[in-house]
């Protein structure tokens, strides 16, 4: 895995802030290459223009990617009261149904790709194992998704790649059989390979809590301090915003916007982006009616994905087909991993379309339960025809 490769990334999910959108002059800018004074390799670099403002790399504004992250409750009433929304939605969901088979009504296709090839999956949490919920710290998994991860777990090497912080994630789906990435993959537990640990700085030897020894890889240790900081600033700056809260994800902050009147969205995002003036080394992402603010290194889901084959020594093998499934934006980084590696399958859990780099779609979390049964049954049964 090349931790220090020096190419600029492409950003694939909704760009950072540019404050030259907000009339900020660009030396506040939050790119600062002054900010290069850790983490050689891993620090994010963005395009410039020859003026020396940052190329505004997003196609919209910050509140219309705040807007575009899910559509809210109202406009779906207006369309369902209008009496048009399900038919054209259903006929708009089969139409792209076409571009993103799903990987249920495909499983024997999926299937017989499969055979002979040692499946990874990698599963995302919230919107994936866990429905969608209000309040953040009420998102519990069922107990059927919980057997249904635990089976697969046990058939196959399997990891968790959640925005949560990994001791969050590990709080919701208490499983032992798993592998925990936690804040966007800068948190990843691992099994123990020493030529991971040998070749990377964040990496160390650890113990997880049933005391056996793991690969602890955390490569935005140093960011601790200032995540913490900004969390404190964050949460002081918001909270006469009725609805909004802040939630500390260890290496990355999420500002939630589920529950605040869509008029005071802009406020929300104003605060943040007045907030970020002052850590450059920070940047801002959108997911579903959260912003989400984590340090500007070159690491996301898709190079957790990476760092978790070359960990679990399954890279560069013809034989092994890695499928990550997930709903979120940033799960897009991982998607785009498998997709041009050509190495295995992105699922993504939509219940409308929605452009992706994902080859197949699930529904909802009840489907992506369903495809974990079918899963372990078709492993379970060719394990038997073994015997
Ligand atoms: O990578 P994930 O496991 O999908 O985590 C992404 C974010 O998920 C959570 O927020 C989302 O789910 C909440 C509970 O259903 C919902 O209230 C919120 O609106 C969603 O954005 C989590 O709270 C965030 O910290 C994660 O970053």
């Amino acid at each position: 895995m090349d931790l220090k490769s020096n190419h600029t990334p492409l950003l694939t999910d909704a760009a950072p802030i540019t404050k030259s959108r907000l009339g900020v002059h660009s030396s506040l800018l939050p790119y600062s290459p002054t900010g290069a004074a850790f983490s050689p390799g891993l620090l994010l670099t963005i395009p410039r223009k020859k003026t020396g403002i940052l190329e505004d790399v997003r196609s919209s504004g910050w509140l219309d990617a705040m807007k575009s992250s899910s559509p809210t409750a109202k406009k779906i009433t207006k369309d369902i009261n209008h009496g048009f929304a399900s038919s054209d939605a259903d006929s708009a969901y089969c139409t792209w149904l076409q571009k993103y088979p799903s990987a249920l009504a495909s499983f024997e296709k999926i299937a017989n790709y499969a055979k002979g090839k040692r499946i990874a999956l990698f599963l995302d949490y919230d919107g994936t194992l866990s429905p969608i919920v209000d309040n953040p710290d009420c998102a519990f998994m069922s107990e059927s998704m919980r057997s249904a991860v635990k089976k697969v777990a046990e058939l196959f090497p399997t990891a968790i790649i959640s925005g949560r912080s990994r001791d969050k994630v590990y709080e919701f789906v208490g499983l032992t059989e798993l592998y925990y990435a936690g804040s966007h993959g800068m948190d990843i537990i691992g099994p123990v390979r020493q030529s991971i640990s040998d070749n990377n700085p964040n990496c160390i030897r650890s113990t997880n809590n049933k005391c056996k020894e793991v690969n602890l890889f955390q490569p935005a240790a140093e960011f601790l301090p200032m995540i913490d900081e900004v969390f404190r600033s964050l949460v002081e700056c918001t909270n006469d915003i009725k609805g909004a809260s802040v939630e500390n994800n260890k290496f990355c902050v999420s500002v939630h916007y589920r529950n605040v009147d869509d008029k005071y969205w802009d406020i929300v995002g104003q605060r943040v982006v007045d907030i970020l003036k002052d850590y450059p080394r920070l940047r801002l992402t959108h997911g579903r009616k959260v912003l989400e603010v984590r340090p500007v290194i070159n690491w996301d889901k898709g190079k957790a994905v990476t760092f978790l084959l070359e960990s679990l020594g399954l890279s560069n093998c013809d034989d092994v087909l890695p499928i990550y499934v997930g709903d979120d934006r940033t799960d897009e980084d991982a998607f785009k991993v498998l997709r041009e590696g050509n190495r295995g399958y992105g699922i993504l859990v939509a219940s409308a379309p929605k452009e992706s780099n994902a080859v197949y779609s699930l529904r909802d979390p009840l489907e992506v339960m369903e495809f974990l049964k079918s899963l372990a049954a078709w492993k379970s049964s060719l394990l038997k025809s073994l015997i």
